[in-house]
């Protein structure tokens, strides 16, 4: 109101920018409605996981848990490994769990690594169910530092076996080969020749262990989890369609291997930390009365290597504890690609109707691969987007599905956050191009969500889907004003003014509001501020970069691309991390950026400041005279 009633008359100084800031502030409180959205309506939800053993006994469906890896550099094999164990360790009838690598990286360094979690594993499982120890990822667990109640013999023995198997892959990843008995001894090996490459090579498919085989036993005699090596044909002349490729490629396997019915999808980096999470998400998935709409249960992204301010704001902490509640308020969460329960039957394009009740007795038993053919007509994940995830979730609702946020006390999932600002950059730009993608493409909320899903969460979708846009307008309202008052022309009203109420007031009531949800949600004063000044980073580098490449896109200009993010870094990196020091390491484009936003309004401040100072000057001399 007040920009549209002081708009300088044509001809005017400032006209334009005037204008512009009027856009940019309508934008800016456009999108504050669609944000709004995520907090009319949290929902919050336990589980009674004792009535579901209580009801069901061991009579459960058999799950498959998916691991993506794609590069044995930034990814290391012992985190895979770490992770994999993990989840075979699940509070879970062992012979209902079966757990799939997917190698992008087609490394046999990977493989092997597999094959020795395969052998630990032996050693792993029992001990954790003995003990009831949690978390269940070896590393996390050893670098807990304090165990309770546990006989030190055997903590003793299975950390000296985890140690020296750790040792053997590391050893074997430095060197960059396997060990050469090793290598000879177990046929698998045979698959890697010399003209296979990262790009190039056959599917490499191994049963590492057979949950049918009666021999596949730990040291207790009590049975194993399926585990399954999987590394999909690719061809250079072929696209892979990185993630959801390698997602579908695991949910055609799996049909033919153990087709469970619910499937488990996590990121190489994110170890289960809640040997429950299982129980916990059929608590959802079993349910008499609703369990039956439910298409998935996501679980929130948790990191494990956050500091306590967050320079980078990693932890996503108000998306997690505020935002996500509130989409649960309408249909359910977006799909965010890891830490998340699936019905295979809905990944694989089913439709929500009222009898699409698992008859999860009847179906128990069945080991068919009904749905593999489905497969070949329907489709498993979305191809062509940077965030198959949230395309593939929202898809999935427009089918009449609801998905369900399930956020415990204990994580169910921990992963690793980036450490540097470059990697922060550039993973929110992927996520800023692929939503925005998703918002322009054939299944955008806006238009093919538009009476499939509610309103609440149609706006809820936008929120992250404007993200890439939202940078026109802060770009806008970061350089204007400077570039103006260099000039002499003020685009804000004058402190005296009382134009000037409003803007204080919308300022400082969405400032305030912001840093108590901030601190609600388990943040400090300084990581609130840290998350403000990367909020602007991100809004004037990731997203204006994901923009362009967009729109690029668009005019067939780009291609879809996935940088997977780095999991390790220099220990001189980490070292700053841990001491919150920001990182500006390397050069790259989007530093240029910054650092001419900070320059431009440093300058002007100093000017401004300086023309001040100057005026007070001449003014005390007018007194004095
Ligand atoms: O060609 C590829 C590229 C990646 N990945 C795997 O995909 C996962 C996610 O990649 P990462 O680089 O860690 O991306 P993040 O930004 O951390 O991932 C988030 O965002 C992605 C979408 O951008 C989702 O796919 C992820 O599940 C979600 O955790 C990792 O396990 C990778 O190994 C593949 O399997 N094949
Ligand atoms: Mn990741």
């Amino acid at each position: 109101m007040v920009r549209a009633s002081h708009i300088p008359r044509s001809g005017e100084d400032g006209r334009l920018g005037w204008i512009g800031l009027l856009g940019a502030e309508l934008w800016f409180g456009l999108y504050w409605v669609c944000t709004q959205s995520l907090r009319w309506n949290q929902t919050y939800r336990y589980t009674f996981k004792d009535r579901l053993s209580q009801r069901y006994g061991n009579d459960l469906p058999r799950i498959d848990i998916f691991v993506c890896t794609a590069n044995p550099e930034i990814e290391p094999p012992i985190m895979v490994t770490n992770t994999v164990l993990s989840v075979m360790a699940y509070d879970y009838p062992p012979e209902k769990i079966a757990v799939y690598l997917s190698d992008d990286g087609g490394s046999d360094l990977t493989f092997y690594a597999l094959l020795e979690a395969s052998r630990f594993s032996q050693h792993w499982l029992p001990f954790c169910k003995k003990f009831n120890v949690e978390p269940r990822s070896p590393a996390a667990y050893f670098s807990l530092g304090s165990w309770d109640a546990i006989e030190e013999k055997e903590l003793a023995s299975v950390k000296k076996l985890y140690e020296e198997m750790e040792n053997r892959i590391t050893t074997a990843v430095k060197l960059g080969r396997i060990p050469d008995n090793i290598e000879l001894n177990h046929k698998g090996f045979s698959q890697w020749n010399s003209s296979s490459s990262r790009r190039d090579h056959d599917t490499i498919l191994q049963l590492i262990i057979d949950g049918r085989d009666p021999n596949a036993k730990d040291i207790e005699g009590c049975a194993l989890p399926t585990l399954v090596y999987l590394a999909r044909e690719k061809r250079p002349q072929y696209p892979h369609n990185f993630k959801a490729g390698a997602m579908n490629a695991l949910i055609r396997v799996s049909s033919e291997i153990s087709n469970g019915q619910v499937i488990l999808n996590v990121d190489c980096d994110m170890y289960s930390n809640n040997s429950c999470s299982v129980r916990d998400a059929l608590c959802f998935f079993m349910d008499e009365e609703k369990g039956h709409e439910i298409a998935f249960v996501q679980f929130p992204q948790n990191f494990e290597n956050l500091t306590k301010n967050e320079v980078y704001s990693g932890s996503l902490r108000v998306l997690s504890e505020v935002e996500f509640h509130g989409l649960d308020g309408y249909e359910g969460p977006l799909y965010v690609g890891t830490g998340c329960f699936h019905r295979r039957d809905t990944l694989c394009g089913r439709e929500f109707s009222k009898e699409s009740r698992i008859q999860w007795r009847s179906e128990n038993d069945k080991h068919t691969k009904e749905s593999a053919d489905e497969l070949e007509t329907r489709m498993g994940l979305r191809y062509g987007c940077p965030v198959e995830d949230v395309m593939t979730g929202l898809t999935i609702q427009c089918l009449g599905w609801k998905s369900v946020y399930y956020n415990p006390a204990r994580k169910g999932f921990l992963g690793v956050a980036a450490t540097s600002l470059d990697q922060t950059l550039l993973q929110h730009k992927r996520w800023s191009e692929g939503d925005l993608q998703v918002l322009l493409s054939r299944y955008s909320p806006a238009w093919y969500g538009l009476g499939r899903i509610s309103p609440g969460l149609l706006l809820g979708y936008c929120t992250y889907c404007l993200w890439a846009p939202n940078s026109l307008a802060t770009v806008f309202y970061s350089t204007a004003p400077s570039l103006y008052l260099l000039r002499g022309i003020s685009l804000f009203p004058q402190v005296s003014s009382p134009w000037f109420l409003p803007f204080a007031y919308v300022i400082i009531a969405k400032y305030t509001y912001s840093l108590a949800e901030f601190l609600w949600s388990g943040g400090t004063v300084l990581g609130w501020w840290n998350d403000q000044r990367i909020w602007l980073y991100k809004r004037t580098t990731s997203y204006l970069f994901a923009f362009v490449d967009t729109m690029l896109g668009l005019v067939g200009f780009s291609e879809t691309s996935f940088v997977v993010s780095n999991k390790v870094s220099d220990p001189d990196v980490s070292q700053r991390y841990e001491q919150e020091m920001m990182e500006f390491g390397t050069s790259f484009p989007m530093f240029t950026i910054l650092a001419t936003l900070a320059m431009l309004n440093l300058i002007t401040f100093v000017c401004a400041a300086a023309k001040r100072v100057e005026g007070q000057g001449k003014d005390a001399k007018f007194y004095h005279s």
